[in-house]
């Protein structure tokens, strides 16, 4: 268990800390208490379904709609009592990043790096250097495809060096090889030293990409953590395969520490339950495996195989954000 004084100095550490943030539209509460710290060189995934509440989220962070409760702290600073101060070194796409369809690429930048004191050629050279546009940057933005139109959008975020990149569904529309380049760029960008919250409904891509996950549904955070913890912390399935399957359900069933489980009670795929036909499927409390196989072999039961079976990440969340066990 984390100390209060070891919970302050993480979130003293954070680069964005949000503590119980709240907010009520048209008197209905759509974020309910939501709470997460991203740290520094932190690629951290914000995942929920549509409607769950990430926008409304993204958009209290950066200071366009006001919380109805909580606190967003980001380098140290209030958003909602210090805006300047906290917003100066956080760059955000929210939706469609505003450019000129008309103008190229580095007028865009340019038009962009004007507004903002200090930002001069070099940057600009040196963000589209950074999101791989050298050879495109002088064409028309109507020429470009959505994922160089994204690349664009975050070099503009990128052109005030922010400490914080966020980035709302920015897998939206891209093709495979458009998500593996931003996954590389996002990638590249934290080992940099800069940290990034990235909102997605798209699991499998998040699961490649993210150091941390919360997990959103219903404008509540159900579950915050690296991808392994998530799916340690959350009951594995055992696969047992025996020689005499009647004898060994029935001792099974008679087991506290073991759940039997019938067609439908499982997510695992066909692919594995083929790979040990008539097995039988429980989830076992953890560390219990030993004790079980041997109350087994002292039935006179044969254990042939035992196979744990972690749920993917998709899994885990679909679980989650069906409403059962909520962790
Ligand atoms: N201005 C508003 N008035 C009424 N309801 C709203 C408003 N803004 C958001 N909502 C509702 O709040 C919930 C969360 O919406 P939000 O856009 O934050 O979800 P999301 O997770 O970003 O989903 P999506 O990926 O579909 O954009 C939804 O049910 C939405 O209908």
């Amino acid at each position: 268990m984390a100390t209060d004084t070891q919970r302050s100095n993480r979130s003293d550490a954070a680069v964005l800390s949000v503590e119980g943030l709240r907010k009520r539209i048209k008197g209905k509460w759509i974020i309910h208490e939501v709470s997460f710290d991203v740290r520094p060189g932190e690629i951290f995934g914000f995942l929920g379904p549509n409607g769950s509440g990430k926008t409304t989220t993204i958009r209290m962070l950066v200071d366009l709609i006001k919380p109805t409760g909580g606190k967003v702290m980001i380098g140290g600073y209030n958003v909602q009592k210090q805006p300047e101060q906290a917003l100066r070194h956080v760059g955000c796409i929210v939706e469609n990043p505003e450019v000129y369809p008309y103008l190229s690429g580095w007028e865009n930048l340019d038009h962009f790096a004007r507004m903002q004191p200090g930002i001069g050629q070099d940057r600009i050279q040196e963000v589209v250097d950074i999101v791989g546009m050298d050879q495109r940057i002088h064409d028309k933005v109507k020429t470009y495809s959505l994922g160089m139109r994204q690349r664009l959008g975050i070099a503009q975020a990128l052109l005030a060096r922010p400490k914080l990149l966020i980035l709302d569904e920015p897998t939206n529309g891209l093709d495979p090889k458009g998500i593996k380049e931003l996954r590389e760029f996002v990638r590249m960008l934290a080992s940099q030293g800069m940290s990034l919250f990235i909102s997605s409904h798209l699991l499998s891509e998040i699961q490649l990409m993210c150091d941390r996950v919360a997990i959103i549904n219903g404008g509540r955070v159900l579950a915050v953590g690296t991808v392994s913890e998530l799916i340690d912390e959350n009951a594995s399935y055992v696969l047992w395969q025996v020689d005499r399957r009647e004898q060994a359900v029935a001792l099974l069933s008679g087991l506290q520490e073991v759940t039997l489980l019938g067609q439908g009670e499982h997510g695992i795929e066909d692919a594995v339950l083929t790979a040990i036909p008539d097995a039988i499927i429980t989830t076992v409390a953890p560390g219990a495996i030993p004790g079980i196989v041997q109350k087994l072999v002292a039935g006179g039961i044969g254990v042939e195989a035992v196979q744990k079976v972690s749920p993917t990440l998709e899994e885990l969340f679909l679980k989650l954000t069906e409403g059962e066990g909520i962790v």
